[in-house]
């Protein structure tokens, strides 16, 4: 495992339904946070170096991962820092639309990050994703991004604080590796079901002797849900 100090503090903020799934079956976005928690998402957006999600997130919900408020992004960048921060997405495959939302909305760097069988096989798609604006190609990993080795290279391109917002497969893929330190999991109101939707962590699962164990941090109501903030002990 990699010490701490060669990647990112990385942490998860993910919405779930009351049983764990992240979207339906069909894979598509649901409105699982009221008002108060998209607000408390947009102060956490604010406040990191970067955020990132996986290619199966981009496809379904095509996020733009944009600070939503005004004061926020004004506050950002009288901090010297830009409006957003920095936009990652883990795409192994380089399937990334060249008309993302991440691309066309708000200002700010992107870090698209490929295998390296991506960027010898797809050339042409990764090339492109170089000439988007303000837009960075990172390779790690043979056929499949490579985390752990993509963590250390999002340090070295000065990121600290690391933000993941999902999907359920890369907040899988993070935590196995042992590289996520904190959980940010809101609670909501609501019963979404289904065998194949997507849930807090998908992959392969954990065997009984590697599952991996939480400390509880706080519990705290917002509006009909709860968010419940974990460190995960990775010593394990
Ligand atoms: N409620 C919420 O807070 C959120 C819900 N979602 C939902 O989650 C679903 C998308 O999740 P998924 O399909 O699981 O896609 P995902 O967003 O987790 O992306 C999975 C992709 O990540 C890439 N990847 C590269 N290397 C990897 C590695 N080593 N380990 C794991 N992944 C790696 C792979 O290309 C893989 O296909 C959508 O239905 C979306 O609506 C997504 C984000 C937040
Ligand atoms: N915090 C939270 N609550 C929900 O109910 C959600 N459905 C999500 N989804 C995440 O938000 C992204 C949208 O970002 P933009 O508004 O486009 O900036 C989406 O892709 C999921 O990552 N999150």
């Amino acid at each position: 495992m990699i010490p701490p100090t060669k990647r990112p503090y990385i942490f998860i903020n993910s919405a779930m339904s009351a049983d764990g799934k992240l979207s339906t079956f069909e894979r598509k976005q649901v409105k699982i946070s009221g008002k108060m928690d998209f607000d408390r998402v947009d102060e956490l957006r604010a406040e990191t170096d970067a955020i990132m999600v996986g290619i199966g997130t981009v496809l379904a919900d095509d996020p733009s991962l944009t600070v939503k408020s005004e004061e926020r992004r004004e506050k950002r960048v009288a901090a010297g820092k830009e409006e957003n921060p920095i936009r990652i997405i883990v795409d192994s495959k380089a399937r990334t639309p060249l008309d993302a939302d991440i691309f066309k909305k708000g200002k700010g760097r992107k870090i698209i990050v490929v295998s390296k069988s991506a960027a010898a096989e797809n050339k042409e798609k990764v090339d492109a994703f170089s000439k988007m604006p303000e837009t960075k190609v990172i390779v790690a990993g043979i056929d499949r991004v490579n985390l752990e080795e993509m963590a250390v290279q999002l340090k070295n391109e000065g990121i600290d604080r690391l933000m993941v917002e999902g999907g359920a497969a890369l907040n899988y893929g993070l935590i196995s590796t042992g590289i996520v330190d904190e959980l940010k999991i809101f609670v909501g109101n609501l019963i979404i079901g289904g065998k194949t939707a997507p849930t807090f962590a998908d992959g392969d699962g954990f065997s009984e002797e590697k599952i991996k164990r939480l400390t509880l941090e706080s519990a705290e109501k917002i509006e009909d849900g709860i968010l419940l903030t974990w460190k995960v002990k990775n010593e394990d």
